[in-house]
């Protein structure tokens, strides 16, 4: 498109010059409209197309600085350029300073620059008044506009303010710029009034928006409190740098803002027991953190883990569980001061924050009076609840630094507390910490065994005492730590039971026995049973029977030819579904072997209760005879009571001669134990019940 210049000039060489030079151009193309007066030269202004004044001041109608402002005022927004000789040079200066974008010396027409200052002169008004055109929208648009709007700069100050945000901060625009933006859009928090982080600072930091939050109140110039919801995010210039930040906010109104105040308590608060949940907690936590490292003082993390809710639940329903654990809440806040937090991360899980204490120590105190309070009797509907805590400490700076560390080591150390028989309180050290990351490292390695077959069973033989013939084996259960090489069962057992992995794993070893036992029995080794070890917890799952049978049939296994060894604690607590259970398990035809007796509840009447056909005694009194005479007389008294009750007798643990000779004595019916022969992987055990035991072992 070519450009439209105006001369404005009495002279006509002048004028033929520009003519001559500007059409051919390779800047241009320009056409020209010449002009000789001042006059015509504004009534061409009146209409549109001109893109640039070339104009002499002296006319014959107008001479000197009037020339150019009568025409800079009709011109407006075409730019002017004035033709000067070298001697009207001031005037030409003036006319720059009075508006004129340049001006060109007569006599230099020819120049291969005039055409190029022309376009870029003509081109950079054109931007301006775009960017004039553009500025005003966006000004215009921000002031129509329900939502404040202020932007900052980089460091955080005040550059501008939409009218909104004139009246919602009180501050007028040309006051508030300048001053950070904390001080002219200071917001607080809606529950507890706390002052927000500065959050231009954070999206100027972290470089990115931050989304709308609606759970602030703005202060206003004149302190009244405004619920608004707002959003900020940075502004970059061409080059990708932050050169400030915008917010954009609006009231949101009484009725809205009660909403909102309502979900944010709720998304703070346990809807049971109404006290603050986890988020509320670590908030809370991480402020009490500053203060402490503010004013060198410590503070506290009691976790709090009821012993048996479980049981509760279950034997009165989910009700009265919800009940209980509202009840409990209750006296946790009876026995702390108002500024501590009493909160509940969910369950039967409570962590208690105390603040302030001069000596870490003294939470033991809180705690103390904790387990008295809870240990009242709890009144619900007609019963009395008894109940009891487990509470781990953690104290700040000695226990971590962080909310998140302080919170597990306190769990931490309620684990111990559990461990330690429940209804007591333990502090955290770092040698727990050691063995909670050892816990963790075997309960990782634990959840891949399974699938890389990293485990395998051992036999250990059970020799009959008086033929010296193997009667059968137990099954052991060995791990092949890719790191640590062989575990034993006590290296990883209580952590398969305490993530519940026991399960899949019992079942494993199940099928695993009764397929190596189906093979030996083809193999004709005949007769010959297997025993395996049953967990509590696989013991009462709930699918332990149906398992049970489908293993059987899987593998083909007559019934007869397994023994599953249960310890006195598997079967005591609940001796009525125990019992329930075996009499399943005797009419599968499964044998059933007490294990360990003797070191837990030795209840005789319940051994005549339950459908057993073993005993098994356990290695730690089997290990002193005959010389001990406690352990000698355990032995001798569990043995005779065993055969008059027409139970076979195992004795577990033999490893000498003099053990053997002893249980010969007694006329126990069989023994195991390394005297006879170790624990064995598959295919040793094999040539053992080949080969038998060494005949100089028995005689
Ligand atoms: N009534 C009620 N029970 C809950 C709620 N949330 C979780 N529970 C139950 O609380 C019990 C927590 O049990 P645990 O802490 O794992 O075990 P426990 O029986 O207390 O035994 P220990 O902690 O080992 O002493 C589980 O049975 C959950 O089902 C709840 O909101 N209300």
């Amino acid at each position: 498109m070519s450009n439209l210049v105006l001369i404005v000039s009495d002279r006509a060489e002048e004028a033929e010059a520009l003519r001559n030079v500007l059409p051919q151009a390779i800047d241009g193309p320009f056409d020209i409209e010449w002009v000789r007066t001042l006059a015509r030269a504004m009534q061409r202004l009146t209409g549109d197309g001109i893109d640039i004044v070339l104009m002499d001041f002296f006319l014959p109608d107008s001479k000197g600085m009037r020339t150019f402002d009568q025409l800079f005022e009709a011109a407006a927004p075409v730019p002017i350029m004035t033709l000067v000789t070298e001697g009207e040079m001031d005037l030409a200066q003036e006319a720059v300073q009075r508006g004129a974008q340049g001006y060109i010396l007569k006599g230099h027409f020819r120049n291969a620059l005039l055409p190029q200052a022309l376009r870029n002169t003509i081109h950079r008004k054109q931007v301006e008044d775009a960017l004039f055109i553009e500025k005003e929208r966006a000004a215009v648009t921000l002031d129509s506009i329900v939502d404040g709007v202020i932007s900052t700069d980089s460091e955080g100050r005040i550059t501008y303010l939409n009218n909104t945000a004139e009246r919602m901060t009180g501050w007028a625009k040309a006051e508030a710029i300048g001053h950070p933006v904390a001080e002219v859009f200071p917001l607080v928090d809606n529950i507890n009034r706390k002052s927000f982080n500065d959050p231009v600072v954070q999206v100027i930091q972290e470089m990115r928006p931050l989304a709308l939050r609606a759970d602030a109140l703005l202060v206003r110039r004149n302190g009244q409190e405004a619920a608004i919801e707002d959003s900020v995010a940075p502004i970059y210039d061409r080059r990708g740098k932050i050169r400030g930040a915008v917010i954009v906010f609006r009231d949101i109104g009484p009725a809205q803002a009660l909403m909102v105040q309502k979900m944010t308590y709720q998304a703070h608060h346990d809807s049971l027991t109404d006290l603050p949940n986890r988020i509320l907690l670590i908030d809370r936590l991480e402020h009490a953190i500053a203060l402490a490292k503010r004013n060198g003082t410590t503070l506290a993390v009691l976790f709090l883990d009821l012993d048996n809710f479980k049981n509760i639940n279950d034997s009165h329903g989910h009700a009265t569980g919800d009940q209980l654990l509202a009840s409990v809440a209750q006296r946790l806040l009876n026995c702390i001061r108002a500024s501590d937090t009493v909160s509940r991360l969910g369950g039967d899980e409570f962590v208690i924050l105390v603040t302030e204490e001069r000596h870490a120590e003294a939470a033991a105190h809180t705690a103390e009076k904790i387990i008295a309070s809870l240990a009242q009797p709890h009144r619900i509907q007609q019963y009395a609840f008894h109940i009891t805590a487990s509470i781990g400490i953690s104290t700040f700076p000695a226990d971590g630094e962080e909310a998140d560390t302080l919170i597990r080591n306190a769990d931490t150390a309620m684990y111990y507390a559990k461990k330690k028989g429940r209804n007591n309180y333990q502090f955290f050290n770092a040698a727990m910490n050691r063995r909670a990351v050892e816990r963790q490292f075997i309960e990782v390695g634990l959840r891949r065994a399974l699938e890389a077959q990293e485990f395998s069973l051992y036999y250990q033989p059970k020799v009959n005492l008086k033929t010296g013939k193997i009667t059968g084996v137990e099954a052991l259960l060995r791990w092949h730590h890719p790191e640590r090489g062989l575990m034993l069962p006590g290296d990883f057992v209580s952590i398969a039971e305490d993530c519940g992995l026991i399960v899949p794993i019992s079942r494993w070893v199940l099928r695993e026995a009764c397929r190596q036992t189906k093979l030996w029995l083809e193999a004709g080794f005949k007769p010959i049973s297997t025993a395996v070890n049953i967990s509590a917890l696989a013991f009462h799952n709930q699918n332990f029977l149906q398992d049970l049978r489908d293993i059987l049939q899987e593998t083909a296994l007559d019934p007869a030819c397994l023994e599953l060894e249960l310890t006195e604690s598997v079967l005591m607590p609940d001796s009525q579904f125990s019992n329930e259970i075996l009499q399943t398990l005797k009419s599968i035809g499964v044998k059933l072997a007490i294990d360990d007796f003797g070191t837990g509840y030795s209840s005789l009447s319940y051994l005549q209760e339950f459908p057993i056909d073993v005993l098994k005694i356990d290695q730690s009194f089997v290990r002193g005879i005959p010389e001990l005479a406690r352990n000698r007389i355990i032995v001798t008294a569990v043995t005779g009571m065993g055969i008059s009750l027409k139970y076979r007798v195992i004795a577990e643990g033999v490893e000498t001669r003099k053990q053997f000779s002893f249980l010969t004595s007694l006329e126990c019916d069989e023994g195991q134990g390394n005297y006879f022969s170790p624990p064995l992987a598959a295919d040793r055990c094999t040539r053992l019940l080949k080969t038998g035991i060494a005949e100089n072992l028995l005689h």
